[in-house]
């Protein structure tokens, strides 16, 4: 019980210090992701293990609902696709999973956002860079020090730990707030 309530505050006050420093740029994500919509663009989100779970968590508040009766979100996640996923690691290399994917889908203009707790994944970071040659806005939403996310990301949005399942624990956080702020901004209150 005491690891469990240990684990718990760990998460809260991660989470706390997430939205105190962090909230400002989540607003001007918001604001950005309405504007791309408006204009016809799309939201594509990548990431490994929990964070391509993550990546079809956001995909599927925005094409489905969040809380609201509403049309759909133009959002897709670069995790699902097994074929494409093996074809590419298999023929070229892993590294280039969401490259591929980011030049077949991505038009300038789109937002690309890419998940990484450790800010070290090279086909996470390969993406981002590839998407903003591309004229996307880059978006890494990471952990800690950030790693390699600050030089190929246009926004930066960073979980203060260096725990991996605490930074998750901030990146959900993420996707509800963004999902709900997202539905209110651009669909009125
Ligand atoms: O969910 C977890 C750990 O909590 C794992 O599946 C984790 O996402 C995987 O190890 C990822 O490959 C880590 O990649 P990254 O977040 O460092 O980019
Ligand atoms: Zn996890």
């Amino acid at each position: 019980m005491e690891k469990i309530k240990a684990i718990l505050s760990a998460s809260h006050e991660v989470t706390a210090r997430f939205v105190e420093t962090e909230g400002p740029k989540i607003l001007s994500l918001v604001e950005k992701t309405c504007e791309v919509f408006r204009n016809g663009g799309k939201l594509l989100v990548f990431g490994n293990g929990g964070s391509a779970a993550d990546a079809q968590h956001l995909a599927a508040e925005l094409v489905n609902r969040f809380k609201r009766e509403r049309t759909p979100l133009p959002a897709l996640a670069l995790t699902t696709d097994t074929s494409i996923l093996t074809a590419v690691a298999n023929d070229y290399d892993f590294s280039l999973v969401f490259v591929k994917q980011i030049e077949a889908l991505g038009r300038a203009g789109d937002i690309a956002l890419g998940i990484s707790t450790s800010g070290r994944s090279p086909n996470v970071l390969k993406a981002l860079a590839r998407a903003r040659e591309l004229g996307l806005f880059t978006v890494g939403l990471t952990g800690g020090t950030g790693g390699g996310m600050p030089e190929v990301s246009d926004l930066v949005i960073t979980v203060p730990s260096e725990e991996t399942p605490r930074i998750q624990e901030g990146h959900l956080l993420f996707i509800h707030v963004f999902s709900e702020l997202i539905e209110e901004a651009y669909f009125g209150k």
